[in-house]
């Protein structure tokens, strides 16, 4: 399925900060890493894509329909979105936020059975949390949190998965982790949206790059393209070196003028 934006504008409100003339699309097995400083918009971009602020104009389709016309069940049985560092005062199981995400499949009033009991598990094993099932989701770390949601996200099966920010409060392993299981449901057909402030993540499993700054897409297009220095540098307003390895890895580096060098 295809997620398609075409010339997005929103604001929040006279004198407010704005998107403006946003266009990208995200097809099945496409990996969209939205690259861009603090402020620039990327939040407020994914929260328009899930129906959550009403755009100014443009449009939003998925698989050609008008996805802002969907029905919410119908657009959360093909949307998953995963936010940044989400808290919960309930004492909800690591397990029953996960099931949450099994509620777009059931009829109304249809409480979940055995095989949505199945299906997140499977979700948890998947992201590598499963011995927290039982746990309560409010005394779980932070990254725990993050994978978590991350779960509830592949328990809800959908055919886009929009994640913000999803390996933020990670360490290195479960960033790994994270970015394995994000190519892994790309590989299978999902196509994935997603804001990171890493471009070395956007290098490791993007297929496009959108930079935006200001509200405005300044570059987009495929990662092995558009991920060079003189993107980054004028992305950021910071000098950032892309190092190369011989057998192809590559590697992005802010080299501010007081930094060290780092070389021993
Ligand atoms: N509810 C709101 N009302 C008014 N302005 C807002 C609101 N939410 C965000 N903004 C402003 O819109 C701009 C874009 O915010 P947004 O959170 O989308 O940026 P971001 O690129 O995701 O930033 P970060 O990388 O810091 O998370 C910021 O200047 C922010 O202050």
């Amino acid at each position: 399925m295809t997620l398609a934006v075409l010339d997005l504008c929103f604001s929040y409100g006279p004198g407010g900060r704005r998107l403006e003339g946003i266009s990208f699309s995200a097809g099945a097995r496409d990996v969209v890493c939205i690259l861009g400083p603090n402020g620039s918009g990327k939040t407020t971009l994914l929260r328009c894509l899930i129906g959550g602020l009403a755009i100014a104009s443009g449009r939003i389709t998925l698989a050609g329909q008008d996805a802002t016309r969907l029905p919410p069940r119908r657009l959360a049985r093909l949307v998953a979105y995963v936010p940044q560092g989400t808290q919960s005062v309930f004492g909800h199981r690591v397990l029953d936020i996960v099931m949450m995400g099994r509620s777009a499949h059931l009829r109304h009033f249809q409480t979940p059975g055995p095989r949505d009991e199945e299906i997140a598990v499977a979700a948890l094993e998947r992201v590598g949390i499963a011995g927290l099932a039982e746990r309560s989701f409010s005394t779980i770390s932070g990254g725990e949190r993050q994978l978590c949601l991350l779960a509830r996200a592949v328990a809800q099966k959908p055919a886009v998965l929009i994640l913000d920010e999803p390996a933020a409060s990670l360490d290195f392993a479960n960033q790994a982790r994270i970015l394995d299981i994000l190519a892994g449901l790309a590989d299978g057909g999902l196509a994935v949206v997603m804001t990171t402030h890493h471009p070395d993540h956007a290098l490791q499993i993007g297929t496009q790059v959108l930079g935006l700054r200001d509200g405005r897409v300044i570059a987009d297009g495929p990662a092995s393209r558009v991920l060079d220095e003189g993107f980054l540098t004028g992305l950021y307003g910071t000098p950032i070196r892309v190092i190369r390895s011989p057998d192809g890895l590559a590697a992005c580096r802010p080299c501010p003028s007081h930094a060290s060098t780092g070389v021993f």
